[in-house]
């Protein structure tokens, strides 16, 4: 069997598998990238740029019904189909640009999943490869249910490859994924229930601003079901059947389509890396701060797979960046933790950075909660949106901002405002003498650190 060596073997060609290739290659290193799909990664082709395409026209029927009748005449009907095309006209060049790109830098491509056969070696398209250094960068893949019928759940591979909106949808998990992706199916009027195994949806974020999510999706006929355990799927005719257990009894539920939205797990099982005893667990590739294998100096792991990961895109490219910098230049940068903002693209958004109040309460002794109903203010009222909300921690020793949480229709940007805040320790006396445009969201920020007289 031919034997290849590489100073570089990359598995995984999304965001963080090609940062840290293409920072090798820059350094001279001969560089390999093996992928069992087509390449460019989660982010690029079945994650968050497809879903903001198609997502923007939920958002443009959420926006038209709220103003209905105050000048809206009628919703405007959308084409699915067209609506399709259009995000394909961003995904499908994917793979190609991707390959050209890195084949253009002298990096070698294989087109399946390599499996380690020792510490130093992996097989691949029946050849065997040894190299100096390997990165793991394989990112997630949804969660199996082991439940009977499980073959029969859809996945958000599914969500943003629909020809039709279903008129009815079961949802099982409502975390972003869920959460997101029920949130545009019932804008377009899909008839949408969303079963969850806790008590509340979104566990990271802030419940104050959670509960009142719910309810606006509620209001939209999203139907919650809470504390609900799922237990068989059944194909029936045209339909697909869920029987759940909530409070010891069992129940059913039908829709046209079931999707599995319970997580997203290590995409490690196909690598066999117990065969070199590389440490792995439900977090992933076990990873130390220089992003390199606690078990094998010559393994980095990086992006959502490695255990040091929140499963985001900026992060991925960061940890990318990082294993490539070391193994060029020697361990010599690290993963600090960032401060790392967080957005859920429902509408009205939801969106938090920092510390949650507990934790901030639990680190600081005089926390300073700015919270309030936001949907009497300007912004919200020019929208018709019933909800505007927000919750800012602020330590008052310091006089700074330690967390952010807001909903409303423009968090994802302003939340980035409050990001750069925190990171510069800037004080709530000179963010509040900043002047922002008006009207804006931005600008309502200061708002919300006002004092009550
Ligand atoms: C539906 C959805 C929406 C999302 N929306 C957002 C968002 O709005 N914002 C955000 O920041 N993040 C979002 N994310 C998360 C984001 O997509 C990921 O954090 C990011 O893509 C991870 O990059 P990565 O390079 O670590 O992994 P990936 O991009 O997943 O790349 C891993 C690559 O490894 C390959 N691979 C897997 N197993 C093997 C194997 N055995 N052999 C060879 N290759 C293999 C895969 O095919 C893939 O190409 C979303 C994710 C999903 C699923
Ligand atoms: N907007 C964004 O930035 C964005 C969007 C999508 C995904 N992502 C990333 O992808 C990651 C994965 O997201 P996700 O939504 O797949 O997972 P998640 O972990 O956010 O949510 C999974 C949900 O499913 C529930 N669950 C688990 N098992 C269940 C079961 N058997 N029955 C019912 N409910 C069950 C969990 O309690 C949880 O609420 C996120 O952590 C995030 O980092 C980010």
């Amino acid at each position: 069997m031919e034997t290849i060596h590489y100073d570089v073997f990359v598995i995984g060609s999304g965001i963080a598998g090609q940062t840290a290739a293409k920072a090798c290659t820059k350094k001279g290193l001969k560089v390999a990238i093996a992928d069992n799909r087509i390449y460019g990664g989660t982010c690029a082709i079945r994650g968050c740029d497809p879903k903001k395409v198609l997502m923007q026209f939920a958002d443009l029927m959420q926006k038209s019904s709220q103003l209905k009748d105050l000048g809206v005449t009628e919703v405007p009907k959308i084409d699915w189909k067209t609506v399709q095309k259009f995000k394909t006209s961003f995904t499908q060049p994917v793979p190609l640009a991707t390959e050209e790109d890195l084949s253009q830098l002298g990096i070698d491509l294989y087109h399946q999943s390599p499996k380690f056969i020792s510490k130093n070696e992996v097989l691949v398209e029946g050849k065997t490869i040894t190299a100096d250094k390997f990165v793991i960068a394989t990112g997630l893949i949804p969660r199996p249910l082991n439940i009977q019928g499980s073959n029969l759940l859809k996945t958000s591979d599914a969500l943003l490859n629909m020809k039709n909106i279903p008129n009815s949808a079961v949802f099982i998990g409502s975390g972003y994924v869920g959460m997101e992706f029920s949130y545009m199916l019932a804008a377009m009027g899909c008839k949408v229930t969303l079963i969850e195994l806790s008590d509340q949806p979104l566990a990271p974020f802030d419940t104050f601003l959670v509960d009142k999510l719910v309810k606006v999706l509620e209001k939209m006929g999203i139907t919650f079901i809470f504390k609900a355990k799922p237990l068989a799927i059944e194909k029936l005719k045209k339909n697909v059947k869920l029987t759940y257990e909530k409070d010891g009894e069992e129940f059913t539920l039908k829709a046209r389509k079931i999707f599995n939205t319970s997580g997203r797990v290590p995409a490690i099982e196909k690598l066999n890396v117990e065969q070199a005893d590389i440490d792995a667990d439900a977090t992933g590739i076990v990873v130390n701060d220089y992003m390199q294998s606690t078990s094998h100096s010559h393994v980095y792991a990086c992006g959502d797979v490695s255990s040091k990961s929140l499963p985001l895109t900026p992060l991925s490219g960061l940890q990318g960046y990082i294993a490539g910098h070391n193994i060029v230049n020697g361990n010599t940068k690290t993963f600090e933790d960032p401060l790392v903002p967080s957005i859920v693209f429902t509408h009205p958004q939801l969106a938090m950075v920092g510390y949650s109040e507990a934790e901030a309460k639990s680190r600081y002794k005089n926390i300073k909660v700015y919270k309030g109903d936001a949907s009497k203010w300007y912004n919200a009222k020019k929208e018709n949106a019933e909800v505007y909300a927000y919750k800012i921690l602020v330590n008052e020793r310091t006089n700074t901002i330690v967390g952010a949480h807001l909903l409303s229709n423009q968090a994802n940007e302003t939340i980035n405002i409050l990001t750069m805040a925190i990171n510069t320790q800037m004080t709530v006396t000179e963010f509040k003498k900043q002047i922002f445009t008006y009207p804006s969201y931005s600008n309502d920020l200061k708002s919300m650190l006002k004092d009550k007289d």
